[in-house]
């Protein structure tokens, strides 16, 4: 397991009353953090479940679009090391305000989940504090919601003091709200009334104050923190600074490896990497810094976002990013654009990018297609996906970014991608260092 921070932790919250209680209140929404120990937030506790998962989508979106979402989802679950047992879709124009699905659906699952014994219900959306509350009392189960589940995934991989540090701000965070809902349950078991002012009022009020005590306590430890890697990033002085970027489990750090023959984790789960890498690289004797950075992924919580800012970092202040797309995947346009709005979210969005298409040993043209691909003019008798070519010429013309596309697992086209990638970081490097002569010197 990985080690853990001494952080502050206990001392620092001055809860005297019933110990345990914010402990036990973060128990309640989704065991989050590991047993046992308040400071311990890198252990996933959510390990040899079984789950159902729920997704509502509204009434336009096709049955296709639904189940791939669903994939990923369940593709969540699995990294999470939970096991998925059935899948329920409720299409609704909204969800419903009490308990995000409508009452038959909610009998439906009950049944389900009694009957199997599941321990878990995960929902592909967040649920409002109430939503939560309700669910949980309704169903009697463990309920997730999307961004528990990620931030859990993340939890289970930060490596990093900077990382374990954001993982729990976002923890902390997510819990804050929360604690009303789970606070009025209690006192419903205890035969309080929702809207009878009891005991548990005092009680939420001092546990509110304990978790914002802490989230301002991982703030402030998050800005010495990155004013550390600040002073770091400072001394690598005006080496060009290339970032690896794109959905999760595209290949980036597939990538990283293969160009700076280093060993960095890469896995078929999601969110392999959460960390950041930095490798020192020198193509044609001009050196620049390679980073792989953590994948981004639809309705990533803006709270994650928030509090993975230092990591974050490492895209906002590269010089060239390598858009990496995972082109056998079916969603994979759907993923560019997430990818590009993230990346406008963080402000990292005028930078100049290359865009690298992976995984081409994988891709089939003649699977389904997705809806996406309608307006590219493919002959309607034949109902598939362009080929390789088309998907070329259609980018080429698209964009003004350069394109490649590669297979990283079977290195094709790696020495065109480094030829790449040479070409655009000396343009960068001669502009930076005009009097640079390649073989001379090498700045640092
Ligand atoms: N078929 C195929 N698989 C690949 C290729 N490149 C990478 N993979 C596989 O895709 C999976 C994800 O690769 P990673 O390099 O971990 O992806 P990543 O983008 O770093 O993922 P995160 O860190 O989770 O965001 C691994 O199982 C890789 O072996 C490729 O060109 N073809
Ligand atoms: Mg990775």
């Amino acid at each position: 397991m990985a080690k853990k921070t001494n952080s502050g932790g206990r001392q620092h919250t001055n809860s005297t009353r019933h110990p345990g209680a914010v402990d036990s209140a973060k128990g309640r929404a989704g065991r989050i953090l590991a047993k046992g120990n308040k400071d311990a937030t890198y252990e996933t506790s959510v390990e040899a479940e079984t789950a159902v998962l729920v997704a509502v989508p509204d009434k336009r979106q096709a049955d296709a679009r639904t189940q791939e979402y669903l994939d990923e989802l369940a593709f969540l679950a699995e990294t999470a090391g939970v096991t998925v047992t059935k899948r329920f879709v409720q299409r609704l124009d909204k969800p419903d305000i009490r308990t995000f699905v409508g009452e038959g659906k909610l009998e439906e699952i009950k049944a389900y989940v009694q009957h199997s014994g599941t321990s878990m219900v995960i929902f592909d959306d967040d649920l409002s504090p109430s939503q939560l509350r309700n669910l949980e009392a309704e169903l009697k189960v463990k309920i997730v919601d999307r961004s528990l589940l990620i931030i859990d995934i993340f939890a289970s991989r930060a490596k990093s003091a900077t990382a374990r540090t954001q993982v729990e701000l976002a923890q902390y965070q997510y819990l804050l709200p929360r604690l009303t809902g789970l606070w009025t349950h209690l006192d419903k078991q205890r035969g309080g009334g929702v809207s009878q002012r009891g005991p548990g009022e005092t009680e939420i009020e001092t546990d509110r104050r304990v978790v914002r005590e802490r989230i301002d306590f991982l703030k402030e430890k998050l800005k010495d923190l990155d004013k550390q890697s600040h002073t770091q990033r400072k001394s690598r002085g005006g080496v060009v600074r290339v970032a690896l970027v794109g959905y999760t489990n595209v290949g980036k750090s597939t990538i990283m490896n293969l160009l700076s023959r280093s060993d960095v984790f890469a896995e078929n789960k999601l969110f392999a990497t959460v960390d950041s890498t930095v490798r020192k690289i020198v193509f044609d004797n001009i050196p620049f810094l390679l980073s792989d950075t953590v994948g981004f992924i639809r309705k990533l919580p803006t709270r994650l976002i928030e509090s993975f800012k230092s990591t974050l970092d490492e895209i906002r202040e590269a010089d060239l990013l390598i858009h990496v797309v995972d082109i056998s995947h079916p969603t994979f346009e759907e993923q560019m654009e997430v990818v590009n709005e993230t990346l406008k979210d963080i402000e990292a969005a005028d930078k100049p990018m290359l865009l690298v298409f992976n995984k081409i040993d994988q891709y089939r043209a003649d699977a389904p297609a997705s809806p996406e691909f309608e307006d590219m003019n493919i002959d309607e008798d034949e109902p598939v996906r362009p080929t390789l070519e088309q998907l070329q010429d259609t980018y080429m013309a698209k964009l003004h970014d350069p394109v490649i596309f590669i297979s990283a697992q079977e290195r094709e086209n790696i020495d065109e991608l480094r030829a790449l990638i040479t070409r655009h970081v000396s343009k960068i490097h001669m502009e930076r260092y005009p009097n640079f002569i390649p073989g001379f010197s090498v700045e640092e």
